[in-house]
This record gives structure tokens, C-alpha cells and sequence, in this order.
């Protein structure tokens, strides 16, 4: 059975303007995305500010409309908005970038992690009670929270908060967009380890939204670099990381800060060689902004290669 299937999706945000706001154009967020995501696995979005990652998984989960394309999910349509509310509320969750802005900070923990429960099943209080307090202890935060607010909490903290009430009706499917770019970098490790256990406990699938590649490297079994709205490379993360074929590709990269001492020699041979390639592509293919165009999505070949000089 497939799990999630994305095809050649599309989402488009007309540019209103004058004097009386006609549509003078789009935005295409997302220009022909196509990728299927398998049960248990982690798919990663990948690629900088802009290129459509967000929108893409918010189209998923059916807070943007979508332009064009189709996505199934256990093999039925969710493209419809309207359905997709219905039918998928319930299997598919978010996680968000900020655990600063995403929990209100008026409610009590109590009541930030039973919300989805209110909406979707019918406890007692104490039953509510009781089952807050063992999700809070599944994300390893004692049970006596529930009685806090959000800003007695550390940043990760905030963000186990945030896995809690995703987890809450049991989801099979979590969108986490950045889910560890506004922590610190010494907390961030912590919070993806503890994802990936999580994931294992409680059979999830993850599709993965960062602009990060190192922290996409830890996570991820398959890959998808992102630009302008469309994929130039899709791969399992070993062929990503091992083989780029795209110099887009080679250029994010390169630009993911050494870790490891061992490869540092290693790691700037890779760069200067990069460094080269991308010039000359750059020269060859990139317009004024330094911004490919006419890349092909995926779907039409495995590997998009830049486009044709004139
Ligand atoms: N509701 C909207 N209306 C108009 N344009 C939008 C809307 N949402 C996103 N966009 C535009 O769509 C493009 C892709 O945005 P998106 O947020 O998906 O990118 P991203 O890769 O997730 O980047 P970031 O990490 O900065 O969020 C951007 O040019 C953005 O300005």
C-alpha cells in the first residue's frame, strides 16, 4: 500500500495589485513537486528560504490550496481541501519551527496538549488528565507540567510540548517544519535524537522540512533539494550525500559547516572543487540574480540537469 504519494503538485499565490487588486501575476511557490514517502520512513524537504518547502507541506496537511497536482495518502485522494480536513485531521500532524510563538502562552500545558484530544474524542477530566500526563512523560517532561505555562519551559523543552500534543490522537504522518532551527545548536541534537526514538516507539512517518543539511543528513532516509519551487535532485541520503550530481546540490553541501576534524582535508578539496564548478555553471546558466531558471521537476527525469546554454 502506498503511504504518501505526491504528484507534480503545484501551489500558486496570485500577486495582487492597482486599483482594483486584479491579479497581476503568481508566486509559484511549489512548480511541479513529485515524491512518494514510504510508512516508518523520513522524507526530507530540503533547500533555502523560499523555495517552497513550507508550502509544500502545509498544502499536504490542507492549510494551502493547491493549484494543481494530486496527493494520496494510504491510497486515497486528499487533494480536495474540504475532504482532506475531514479525513486526515486526525493521521496527520504538525510540528512547527518557533516553540516560542506556536504554544499560547495564556493556556496551561494541560491545555495546550489536551486540544487535539477535545476536539477528537470524548474524556472524562480526569481521563484527560491522566492522558496529558503520560504524553508528558512519553516526551520525558514530568507530569506535574500540566500546571505550567509555556515560558516556565526551555526552548526544547517547548518543543517536546509541541511532540506531545502532535502525538496526541496518534498520528501516522508528522509534518515538522524546522522543528530545531530556533533552538540552540547544543539542544538541537537532543531534540532529533529524541524524535527519531519517538518515531520508532510510536511508528510515525516523518516528512522532514529543513533548511539545514546537516540536520536534514541526521534525520533523513530520503531526500529532496528544493529550489524555486521545484526539485533539481532526488535520492535516497546516500546517493545525496555521496554522489551529488547537481551542483546546486554540491553547493549546499559544501556550505555545511565540518563537523568532523577527520575530513576537514577532505572537506576543502570538495569545496574548492565546488567552488569552480559553480562558477562556471553560474556563468553559463545563471541569470543576474544568480537564479537558475527553466530547471525540469523530477518526475520527467531522474536527475534534472541545468538547462541548455541560450
Ligand atoms: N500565503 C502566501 N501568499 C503569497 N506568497 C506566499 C504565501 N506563502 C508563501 N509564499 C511565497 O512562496 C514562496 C515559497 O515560500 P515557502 O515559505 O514555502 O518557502 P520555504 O522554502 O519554506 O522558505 P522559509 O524557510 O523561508 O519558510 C516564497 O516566495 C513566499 O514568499
Amino acid at each position: 500500500m502506498g503511504f504518501l504519494k505526491v504528484e507534480d503538485l503545484k501551489v500558486h499565490f496570485p500577486i495582487k495589485g492597482g486599483f482594483f487588486g486584479r491579479t497581476l501575476g503568481y508566486v509559484k511557490a511549489v512548480d511541479g513537486v513529485s515524491f512518494n514517502l514510504e510508512k516508518g520512513k523520513t522524507y526530507g524537504l530540503v533547500g533555502e528560504s523560499g523555495s517552497g518547502k513550507s508550502t509544500t507541506g502545509r498544502a499536504i496537511i490542507g492549510l494551502n490550496h493547491i493549484t494543481d497536482g494530486k496527493i494520496e495518502f494510504e491510497d486515497k485522494e486528499i487533494t480536495k481541501i474540504h475532504r482532506a480536513k475531514a479525513e486526515i485531521r486526525k493521521d496527520i500532524q504538525m510540528i512547527f519551527q518557533d516553540p516560542y510563538s506556536s504554544l499560547n502562552p495564556k493556556k496551561r500545558v494541560l491545555d495546550i496538549v489536551a486540544e487535539p484530544l477535545r476536539n477528537f474524542e470524548r474524556l472524562s477530566r480526569k481521563e484527560e488528565r491522566f492522558k496529558v500526563q503520560e504524553l508528558l512523560e512519553l516526551v520525558g517532561l514530568s507530569p506535574e507540567s500540566i500546571l505550567k505555562y509555556p515560558h516556565e519551559f526551555s526552548g526544547g523543552q517547548r518543543q517536546r510540548i509541541g511532540i506531545a500534543r502532535a502525538v496526541a490522537l496518534k498520528p501516522k504522518l508528522i509534518i515538522a517544519d524546522e522543528p530545531v532551527s530556533a533552538l540552540d545548536v547544543s539542544v538541537q541534537a537532543q531534540v532529533l535524537n529524541f524524535m527519531k526514538e519517538i518515531q520508532r516507539e510510536l511508528d510515525l512517518t516523518y516528512l522532514f522540512i529543513s533548511h539545514d543539511l546537516g540536520v536534514i543528513r541526521h534525520m533523513c532516509d530520503h531526500i529532496g533539494i528544493m529550489y524555486k519551487g521545484r526539485f533539481v535532485e532526488e535520492g535516497t541520503a546516500n546517493e545525496i550525500f555521496n554522489e551529488p550530481q547537481h551542483i546546486y546540490t554540491k553547493r549546499l553541501i559544501a556550505a555545511i559547516p565540518d563537523i568532523d576534524p577527520n575530513k576537514r582535508e577532505e572537506l576543502k578539496r570538495f569545496r574548492a572543487e565546488v567552488s569552480t564548478e559553480y562558477e562556471q555553471a553560474y556563468n553559463d546558466y545563471f541569470d543576474e540574480e544568480g537564479l537558475a531558471y527553466g530547471l525540469k521537476p523530477i518526475s520527467e527525469t531522474h536527475l534534472v540537469a541545468l538547462p541548455e546554454k541560450g
